[in-house]
C-alpha cells in the first residue's frame, strides 16, 4: 500500500514545487507546460515518459500543440502521495 503524503510532506511539495498547484477538487498536483513548437513539446513528453516508466509513476497528462498540462495523483493512494513528488521533481528539472 502506498501512503498518502502527509502534513509535513504536504508542506515540503508547497515550499520545493512552486511551480505545481493542487488541483480543485482533487489531491493531485498539476502544472502547465509552453514551449517553442510541437516538435519541442513531443520531446519533453518523451523524456517525461521515459522518466515515468523509470520510476512505475505515470502522468495523467494532455498536449495542444506546443502546450502540456501535466497532472499527478497516485492511483495505489487515493491521492497525492510521495511518489507523486519524485516525479515533479525529475519533470522540473527537464525544463
Ligand atoms: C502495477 C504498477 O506498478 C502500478 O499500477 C503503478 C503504475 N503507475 C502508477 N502511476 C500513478 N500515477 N499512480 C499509481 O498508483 C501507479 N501505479
Amino acid at each position: 500500500m502506498v501512503e498518502k503524503l502527509d502534513a509535513a510532506g504536504r508542506a515540503a511539495l508547497a515550499r520545493d514545487l512552486p511551480d505545481w498547484r493542487m488541483v480543485e477538487g482533487r489531491d493531485a498536483i498539476a502544472r502547465g507546460f509552453r514551449f517553442a513548437d510541437f516538435n519541442a513539446a513531443w520531446g519533453f513528453m518523451s523524456r517525461v515518459a521515459l522518466l515515468a516508466e523509470k520510476q512505475d509513476h505515470h502522468p495523467e497528462w494532455s498536449n495542444v500543440w506546443n502546450r502540456v498540462e501535466i497532472t499527478l495523483s497516485t492511483h495505489d493512494a487515493g491521492g497525492l502521495s510521495a511518489r507523486d513528488v519524485a516525479l515533479a521533481r525529475a519533470i522540473d528539472a527537464l525544463v
